[in-house]
Protein backbone atom coordinates (compact mmCIF):
# COMPACT_ATOMS: atom_id res chain seq x y z
CA UNK A 1 0.00 0.00 0.00
CA UNK A 2 1.00 3.38 -0.63
CA UNK A 3 0.85 6.34 1.87
CA UNK A 4 -2.11 6.34 3.92
CA UNK A 5 -3.45 9.70 4.34
CA UNK A 6 -5.35 11.41 7.10
CA UNK A 7 -8.77 10.22 5.89
CA UNK A 8 -7.57 6.69 4.92
CA UNK A 9 -6.90 6.79 8.73
CA UNK A 10 -10.48 7.92 9.43
CA UNK A 11 -11.95 5.24 7.31
CA UNK A 12 -9.96 2.95 8.95
CA UNK A 13 -10.43 3.41 12.47
CA UNK A 14 -14.42 3.75 11.47
CA UNK A 15 -14.33 0.27 10.34
CA UNK A 16 -11.96 -1.11 13.16
CA UNK A 17 -14.60 0.17 15.64
CA UNK A 18 -17.59 -1.56 14.17
CA UNK A 19 -15.74 -4.70 13.92
CA UNK A 20 -17.43 -6.30 11.01
CA UNK A 21 -17.54 -9.63 10.28
CA UNK A 22 -16.19 -10.75 7.16
CA UNK A 23 -16.55 -14.32 5.35
CA UNK A 24 -14.42 -13.77 2.24
CA UNK A 25 -15.56 -15.90 -1.00
CA UNK A 26 -13.37 -17.14 -2.79
CA UNK A 27 -13.16 -19.68 -6.30
CA UNK A 28 -12.33 -20.22 -10.28
CA UNK A 29 -13.84 -17.20 -12.71
CA UNK A 30 -17.30 -19.03 -12.94
CA UNK A 31 -17.48 -21.39 -10.12
CA UNK A 32 -20.37 -19.34 -9.02
CA UNK A 33 -19.17 -17.10 -6.13
CA UNK A 34 -21.94 -14.59 -7.01
CA UNK A 35 -25.19 -16.58 -7.25
CA UNK A 36 -24.13 -18.02 -4.33
CA UNK A 37 -23.74 -14.96 -2.47
CA UNK A 38 -26.94 -13.75 -3.79
CA UNK A 39 -28.86 -17.06 -1.87
CA UNK A 40 -26.50 -16.45 0.99
CA UNK A 41 -27.52 -12.71 1.26
CA UNK A 42 -31.35 -13.91 1.11
CA UNK A 43 -31.05 -16.40 4.01
CA UNK A 44 -27.87 -15.10 6.24
CA UNK A 45 -28.80 -11.09 5.68
CA UNK A 46 -25.14 -10.36 5.02
CA UNK A 47 -24.26 -7.71 2.75
CA UNK A 48 -22.77 -8.98 -0.34
CA UNK A 49 -19.75 -6.99 -1.76
CA UNK A 50 -18.01 -8.16 -5.41
CA UNK A 51 -14.27 -6.85 -6.18
CA UNK A 52 -14.88 -7.63 -9.59
CA UNK A 53 -18.15 -5.59 -9.69
CA UNK A 54 -17.00 -2.64 -7.36
CA UNK A 55 -14.09 -2.61 -9.81
CA UNK A 56 -16.66 -2.68 -12.89
CA UNK A 57 -18.62 0.71 -11.31
CA UNK A 58 -15.35 2.46 -10.82
CA UNK A 59 -14.83 2.14 -14.90
CA UNK A 60 -18.52 3.17 -15.29
CA UNK A 61 -17.82 6.04 -12.81
CA UNK A 62 -15.13 7.95 -15.23
CA UNK A 63 -12.94 7.30 -12.40
CA UNK A 64 -9.32 8.61 -13.09
CA UNK A 65 -8.53 4.75 -12.55
CA UNK A 66 -11.40 3.64 -14.79
CA UNK A 67 -8.90 3.12 -17.76
CA UNK A 68 -6.14 1.35 -16.36
CA UNK A 69 -8.56 -1.12 -14.50
CA UNK A 70 -10.20 -1.36 -17.48
CA UNK A 71 -6.97 -2.61 -19.27
CA UNK A 72 -6.15 -4.93 -16.22
CA UNK A 73 -9.65 -6.81 -16.20
CA UNK A 74 -9.47 -7.13 -20.36
CA UNK A 75 -5.78 -9.20 -19.64
CA UNK A 76 -7.64 -10.89 -16.62
CA UNK A 77 -4.68 -9.00 -14.51
CA UNK A 78 -5.41 -8.23 -10.77
CA UNK A 79 -5.63 -4.55 -10.00
CA UNK A 80 -3.06 -3.11 -7.25
CA UNK A 81 -4.20 -3.71 -3.80
CA UNK A 82 -4.50 0.05 -2.86
CA UNK A 83 -7.22 0.59 -5.32
CA UNK A 84 -9.19 -2.37 -4.67
CA UNK A 85 -8.92 -1.94 -0.97
CA UNK A 86 -10.47 1.44 -1.29
CA UNK A 87 -13.57 0.49 -3.12
CA UNK A 88 -14.29 -2.40 -0.66
CA UNK A 89 -13.65 -0.39 3.01
CA UNK A 90 -16.10 2.61 0.93
CA UNK A 91 -18.80 0.46 -0.10
CA UNK A 92 -18.25 -1.74 3.69
CA UNK A 93 -18.79 1.67 5.93
CA UNK A 94 -21.77 2.83 3.32
CA UNK A 95 -23.65 -0.51 3.85
CA UNK A 96 -24.80 -0.03 7.23
CA UNK A 97 -23.96 -3.63 8.01
CA UNK A 98 -21.80 -5.16 10.09
CA UNK A 99 -21.58 -8.70 7.99
CA UNK A 100 -20.30 -8.82 4.60
CA UNK A 101 -19.42 -11.31 1.90
CA UNK A 102 -16.71 -10.26 0.32
CA UNK A 103 -16.56 -12.20 -3.22
CA UNK A 104 -13.23 -12.72 -5.42
CA UNK A 105 -10.81 -11.07 -2.62
CA UNK A 106 -8.36 -11.34 -1.93
CA UNK A 107 -7.19 -12.38 -5.28
CA UNK A 108 -3.16 -12.67 -4.98
CA UNK A 109 -1.12 -12.46 -1.17
CA UNK A 110 -0.51 -8.67 -1.98
CA UNK A 111 -4.31 -8.81 -1.73
CA UNK A 112 -5.25 -10.28 1.15
CA UNK A 113 -1.67 -8.98 3.24
CA UNK A 114 -2.72 -5.41 2.48
CA UNK A 115 -6.56 -5.68 3.70
CA UNK A 116 -5.25 -7.35 6.60
CA UNK A 117 -2.73 -4.72 7.50
CA UNK A 118 -4.87 -1.52 6.09
CA UNK A 119 -8.47 -2.42 8.05
CA UNK A 120 -7.00 -5.10 11.09
CA UNK A 121 -10.05 -7.17 9.82
CA UNK A 122 -9.39 -11.45 9.61
CA UNK A 123 -12.20 -13.03 8.43
CA UNK A 124 -14.40 -15.39 10.35
CA UNK A 125 -13.36 -17.72 7.40
CA UNK A 126 -13.39 -18.66 3.89
CA UNK A 127 -15.95 -20.13 1.73
CA UNK A 128 -14.13 -21.52 -1.15
CA UNK A 129 -15.92 -22.77 -3.99
CA UNK A 130 -14.36 -25.45 -5.95
CA UNK A 131 -15.06 -26.31 -9.21
CA UNK A 132 -13.57 -28.10 -12.37
CA UNK A 133 -12.14 -25.90 -15.48
CA UNK A 134 -14.64 -27.69 -17.65
CA UNK A 135 -17.02 -26.84 -16.01
CA UNK A 136 -16.36 -23.30 -15.32
CA UNK A 137 -15.21 -22.75 -18.89
CA UNK A 138 -18.81 -23.63 -19.70
CA UNK A 139 -20.55 -21.46 -17.16
CA UNK A 140 -18.70 -18.56 -18.24
CA UNK A 141 -18.74 -18.81 -22.20
CA UNK A 142 -23.16 -18.95 -21.62
CA UNK A 143 -23.01 -16.33 -18.99
CA UNK A 144 -24.14 -13.75 -21.44
CA UNK A 145 -24.04 -11.26 -18.98
CA UNK A 146 -21.53 -8.85 -21.31
CA UNK A 147 -18.57 -8.96 -20.17
CA UNK A 148 -15.35 -7.94 -21.42
CA UNK A 149 -13.50 -10.44 -19.99
CA UNK A 150 -16.02 -13.54 -20.42
CA UNK A 151 -14.35 -14.35 -24.02
CA UNK A 152 -12.11 -17.54 -24.44
CA UNK A 153 -8.89 -16.11 -24.95
CA UNK A 154 -9.15 -13.80 -21.30
CA UNK A 155 -10.91 -16.86 -19.57
CA UNK A 156 -7.75 -18.96 -19.87
CA UNK A 157 -5.94 -16.05 -18.88
CA UNK A 158 -8.09 -15.56 -15.68
CA UNK A 159 -7.92 -19.66 -14.75
CA UNK A 160 -3.98 -18.94 -15.21
CA UNK A 161 -4.08 -16.08 -12.61
CA UNK A 162 -6.41 -18.46 -10.23
CA UNK A 163 -3.62 -21.36 -10.42
CA UNK A 164 -0.78 -19.28 -9.88
CA UNK A 165 -1.92 -16.35 -7.31
CA UNK A 166 -5.27 -17.08 -5.96
CA UNK A 167 -5.14 -20.55 -4.74
CA UNK A 168 -1.99 -19.70 -2.54
CA UNK A 169 -3.91 -17.17 -0.97
CA UNK A 170 -6.70 -20.41 -0.30
CA UNK A 171 -3.96 -22.79 0.68
CA UNK A 172 -2.56 -19.92 3.24
CA UNK A 173 -6.15 -19.63 5.21
CA UNK A 174 -6.20 -23.55 4.87
CA UNK A 175 -3.71 -23.85 7.03
CA UNK A 176 -5.14 -22.06 9.49
CA UNK A 177 -8.28 -24.02 9.48
CA UNK A 178 -10.14 -21.44 7.79
CA UNK A 179 -11.43 -22.55 4.70
CA UNK A 180 -14.54 -24.45 4.39
CA UNK A 181 -14.72 -26.04 0.84
CA UNK A 182 -17.78 -26.45 -0.95
CA UNK A 183 -18.47 -29.09 -4.15
CA UNK A 184 -19.44 -26.16 -6.64
CA UNK A 185 -19.92 -28.66 -10.39
CA UNK A 186 -23.19 -28.81 -8.64
CA UNK A 187 -26.72 -27.53 -9.19
CA UNK A 188 -27.48 -24.11 -7.94
CA UNK A 189 -30.01 -25.77 -5.31
CA UNK A 190 -27.11 -28.33 -4.05
CA UNK A 191 -24.48 -26.21 -3.80
CA UNK A 192 -26.64 -23.70 -1.96
CA UNK A 193 -27.54 -27.32 0.55
CA UNK A 194 -23.68 -27.28 1.39
CA UNK A 195 -23.21 -23.57 1.61
CA UNK A 196 -26.35 -23.50 3.66
CA UNK A 197 -24.75 -26.28 6.55
CA UNK A 198 -21.42 -23.96 6.74
CA UNK A 199 -23.69 -20.69 7.51
CA UNK A 200 -25.78 -22.25 10.07
CA UNK A 201 -25.36 -21.67 13.48
CA UNK A 202 -24.06 -24.51 15.38
CA UNK A 203 -26.65 -24.46 18.07
CA UNK A 204 -29.39 -24.52 15.62
CA UNK A 205 -28.41 -27.56 13.73
CA UNK A 206 -30.92 -30.14 14.89
CA UNK A 207 -30.30 -33.68 15.33
CA UNK A 208 -32.25 -36.30 15.42
CA UNK A 209 -32.28 -38.42 18.43
CA UNK A 210 -33.69 -41.22 20.13
CA UNK A 211 -35.23 -40.68 22.99
CA UNK A 212 -36.82 -43.20 25.78
CA UNK A 213 -39.95 -43.00 27.58
CA UNK A 214 -38.24 -43.35 30.75
CA UNK A 215 -35.76 -40.10 29.98
CA UNK A 216 -38.75 -37.88 29.25
CA UNK A 217 -40.08 -37.24 33.04
CA UNK A 218 -37.07 -34.54 32.79
CA UNK A 219 -36.64 -30.95 31.17
CA UNK A 220 -33.03 -31.63 30.66
CA UNK A 221 -30.73 -34.49 29.91
CA UNK A 222 -27.62 -35.67 29.17
CA UNK A 223 -27.77 -37.95 25.95
CA UNK A 224 -24.75 -40.11 25.27
CA UNK A 225 -24.49 -40.00 21.51
CA UNK A 226 -22.54 -41.86 18.84
CA UNK A 227 -20.92 -38.90 17.14
CA UNK A 228 -21.34 -36.37 20.00
CA UNK A 229 -20.61 -37.88 23.20
CA UNK A 230 -22.37 -35.95 25.59
CA UNK A 231 -25.01 -32.88 24.63
CA UNK A 232 -27.42 -31.29 26.47
CA UNK A 233 -30.93 -31.37 24.82
CA UNK A 234 -33.87 -30.18 25.67
CA UNK A 235 -36.53 -32.56 25.68
CA UNK A 236 -40.14 -32.31 23.50
CA UNK A 237 -43.35 -33.69 25.28
CA UNK A 238 -43.38 -37.07 23.27
CA UNK A 239 -41.12 -39.81 23.20
CA UNK A 240 -40.02 -41.73 20.87
CA UNK A 241 -37.79 -40.57 17.50
CA UNK A 242 -37.91 -37.07 17.40
CA UNK A 243 -36.18 -33.92 16.26
CA UNK A 244 -34.56 -31.87 18.98
CA UNK A 245 -32.75 -29.02 19.20
CA UNK A 246 -29.50 -28.86 20.67
CA UNK A 247 -29.00 -26.08 23.44
CA UNK A 248 -25.45 -26.58 24.39
N1 LIG B 1 -24.11 -24.54 -9.81
C1 LIG B 1 -24.27 -24.01 -11.03
N2 LIG B 1 -24.62 -24.79 -12.07
C2 LIG B 1 -24.78 -24.27 -13.31
N3 LIG B 1 -24.59 -22.96 -13.62
C3 LIG B 1 -24.23 -22.14 -12.61
C4 LIG B 1 -24.04 -22.62 -11.27
N4 LIG B 1 -23.68 -21.58 -10.50
C5 LIG B 1 -23.62 -20.51 -11.30
N5 LIG B 1 -23.96 -20.83 -12.57
C6 LIG B 1 -23.97 -19.94 -13.74
O1 LIG B 1 -22.62 -19.80 -14.13
C7 LIG B 1 -22.32 -18.46 -14.50
C8 LIG B 1 -21.22 -17.94 -13.58
O2 LIG B 1 -21.71 -17.85 -12.26
P1 LIG B 1 -21.28 -16.68 -11.29
O3 LIG B 1 -21.38 -15.39 -12.00
O4 LIG B 1 -22.03 -16.84 -10.03
O5 LIG B 1 -19.73 -17.07 -11.07
P2 LIG B 1 -18.57 -16.28 -10.36
O6 LIG B 1 -17.81 -17.26 -9.58
O7 LIG B 1 -19.10 -15.09 -9.65
O8 LIG B 1 -17.71 -15.84 -11.62
P3 LIG B 1 -16.67 -14.60 -11.78
O9 LIG B 1 -15.50 -14.92 -10.95
O10 LIG B 1 -16.37 -14.59 -13.23
O11 LIG B 1 -17.40 -13.37 -11.33
C9 LIG B 1 -23.63 -17.70 -14.37
O12 LIG B 1 -24.24 -17.63 -15.66
C10 LIG B 1 -24.48 -18.55 -13.42
O13 LIG B 1 -25.87 -18.44 -13.68
N1 LIG C 1 -9.59 -8.63 -6.00
C1 LIG C 1 -9.80 -8.45 -7.33
C2 LIG C 1 -10.97 -8.91 -7.94
C3 LIG C 1 -11.13 -8.74 -9.29
N2 LIG C 1 -10.19 -8.12 -10.01
C4 LIG C 1 -10.33 -7.91 -11.47
O1 LIG C 1 -11.67 -8.00 -11.88
C5 LIG C 1 -11.84 -9.11 -12.77
C6 LIG C 1 -13.18 -9.72 -12.63
O2 LIG C 1 -13.37 -10.19 -11.30
P1 LIG C 1 -14.60 -11.18 -10.96
O3 LIG C 1 -14.45 -11.56 -9.53
O4 LIG C 1 -15.85 -10.40 -11.19
O5 LIG C 1 -14.48 -12.33 -11.88
C7 LIG C 1 -10.66 -10.03 -12.47
O6 LIG C 1 -10.33 -10.91 -13.52
C8 LIG C 1 -9.57 -9.00 -12.24
O7 LIG C 1 -9.11 -8.45 -13.45
C9 LIG C 1 -9.04 -7.67 -9.40
O8 LIG C 1 -8.15 -7.11 -10.06
N3 LIG C 1 -8.86 -7.83 -8.07
MG1 LIG D 1 -18.70 -13.00 -9.84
Amino acid sequence: MGTVNVANKDINVSLAEKKPRVVFVLGGPGSGKGTQCANIVEHFHYTHLSAGDLLRAEIKSGSENGTMIQNMIKEGKIVPSEVTIKLLQKAMLESGNDKFLIDGFPRNEENRAAFEAVTKIEPEFVLFFNCPEEEMEKRLLSRNQGREDDNIETIRKRFKVFLESSLPVIEYYKAKGKVREIEAAKPIGEVFEAVKVVFTPKAEKVKKVSVFPFLCSKTIVHLPLMADMHCTYRLLPRPGLQTLPVIN
